[in-house]
């Protein structure tokens, strides 16, 4: 569903990512570990299109995207959790879910109703500016915004910094809910070993702009873990 080959991206002169490939399946849910800097986030954002990569190629369904703009990117089927989450503070919790449904290649501007029962917290406060939702609370509007786009595919970055071990639980399992269910390809960057490696059929490490390792949660050695997270 989304391959992704010699793919090359930096800032001024310095490239960060130097040649990443790796492939998602439907319905599939890997994980991308890594030390702090090592371009994960650099990763992400060139997958988007908020950083223009500078060589290589990225398919989403056979479609070739890497170079096009970010909204062009997203229509594609493509939806992306920003770490830090990104929601609009002054807009109500429905304003902020209806900004995630202009990505939506049907046309509907409409929220499924799916997403107030998958977070029963954003039906209830739908009304309250975004900026008022507790940290926990952002993240679940982060997702919903993204799911609201109807995407094939969701790259999330880090979405467990900073919010409440129940709700990091609650995030898992709805990813892998969402993929077995819908059959949604993710791809997840984590430094919360417990979400990136019980969210996760596979699980890849990134080190100095590459992957260089992979595994699947069930057969990672400690060793691993100890040498390209320095655990
Ligand atoms: N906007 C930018 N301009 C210049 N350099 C940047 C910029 N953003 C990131 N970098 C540099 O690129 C490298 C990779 O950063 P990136 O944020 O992708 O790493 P990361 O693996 O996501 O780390 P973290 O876990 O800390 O977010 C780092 O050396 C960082 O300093």
């Amino acid at each position: 569903m989304l391959d992704v080959n010699d793919l090359r991206a930096g800032y001024g002169s310095t490239e960060v990512l130097q040649g990443v490939t790796l492939s998602v399946r439907k319905g599939e849910v890997v994980s991308i570990l890594g030390r702090n800097g090592v371009g994960k986030t650099t990763l992400m954002k060139a997958l988007i299109g908020l950083n223009r990569p500078w060589g290589g190629q990225v398919a989403l369904n056979g479609k070739a995207v890497a170079g096009l703009a970010p909204e062009r990117i997203a229509r594609s089927g493509l939806a992306y959790v920003p770490q830090g989450r990104g929601i609009f503070h002054k807009l109500s919790v429905l304003e902020n879910l209806t900004m995630g449904t202009r990505a939506r290649r049907d046309g509907s501007t409409t929220v499924p109703a799916e997403i107030f029962e998958m977070f029963p917290i954003l039906a209830e406060r739908r009304n309250q500016l975004g900026g008022t939702l507790s940290g926990g609370q952002q993240q679940q509007l982060a997702l919903g915004r993204a799911l609201a786009s109807a995407p094939d595919f969701l790259l999330l970055d880090e979405p467990s910094e900073g919010i409440q071990p129940n709700i990091v639980q609650m995030i898992g399992d709805i990813l892998r809910r969402l993929a077995a269910e819908k059959g949604l390809g993710v791809l997840l960057v984590e430094q919360n070993l417990d979400l990136g490696l019980s969210a996760a059929d596979r699980v890849l490490f990134m080190e100095k702009g590459r992957i260089v390792h992979e595994s699947t949660p069930r057969t990672l050695e400690e060793e691993t873990l100890h040498r390209y997270l320095a655990i």
